[in-house]
C-alpha cells in the first residue's frame, strides 16, 4: 500500500472529490437528495466542486460562486449534514494526512453549520415576505 500524504494537486483534489460523491450517490440519505436537485448534471457539479475544492485548498482561482444560495431551498435538516461530514471526513482520513487535509475538513465543517443555520433560518422565515 501507497503511503498516505497531503492534498497537493488538481489529481488529489479530483481524487477526493469523485470518491466523496460516488459514496454520496450510493447513500441512502444523501443520495436522492443530490440527485433530484442535480438530475443529468453531475458532470457540471463535479467540475465545480473541483473548482471549489482547488480554490479553497490549493489557492488556484478556478472557482467563482455563492454557494449558499444553492443550498437554502434543499428539503434538509441536522441529520444530513451530521451524515455529509461523515463520509467526507472519512474519505479524507482514508486518502490523505496533513495539513490540508486537516484544512478540507475544517473549511467543510464551518461551512455546514453556516449552510444549516441559513436553511433553518429559511424555513422559519419563508411564510414573511421579503422586503
Ligand atoms: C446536507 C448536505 C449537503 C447537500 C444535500 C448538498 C447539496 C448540494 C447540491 C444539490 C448542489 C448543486 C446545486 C445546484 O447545482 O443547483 C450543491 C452545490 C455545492 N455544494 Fe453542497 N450540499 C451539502 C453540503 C455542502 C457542504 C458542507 C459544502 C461545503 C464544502 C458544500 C459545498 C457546495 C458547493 C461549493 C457547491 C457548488 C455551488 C455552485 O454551484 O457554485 N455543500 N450542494
Amino acid at each position: 500500500m501507497t503511503e498516505k500524504h497531503d492534498i497537493l494537486t488538481l489529481d488529489d483534489v479530483k481524487l477526493l472529490v469523485d470518491t466523496f460523491y460516488t459514496r454520496v450517490r450510493a447513500d441512502e440519505l444523501l443520495g436522492p437528495v443530490f440527485d433530484e436537485r442535480i438530475q443529468d448534471r453531475w458532470p457540471i457539479h463535479l467540475d465545480i466542486m473541483y473548482r471549489f475544492w482547488q480554490t479553497v485548498l490549493l489557492g488556484e482561482l478556478t472557482y467563482q460562486g455563492a454557494p449558499g444560495q444553492k443550498h437554502i431551498t434543499l428539503p434538509v435538516g441536522a441529520e444530513h449534514f451530521e451524515r455529509w461530514l461523515l463520509i467526507f471526513f472519512t474519505t479524507i482520513d482514508e486518502l490523505f494526512e496533513g495539513e490540508k487535509a486537516a484544512e478540507a475538513k475544517w473549511r467543510a465543517e464551518k461551512m455546514a453549520d453556516m449552510f444549516a443555520s441559513k436553511i433553518e433560518y429559511y424555513k422559519k422565515n419563508q411564510h414573511r415576505a421579503i422586503l
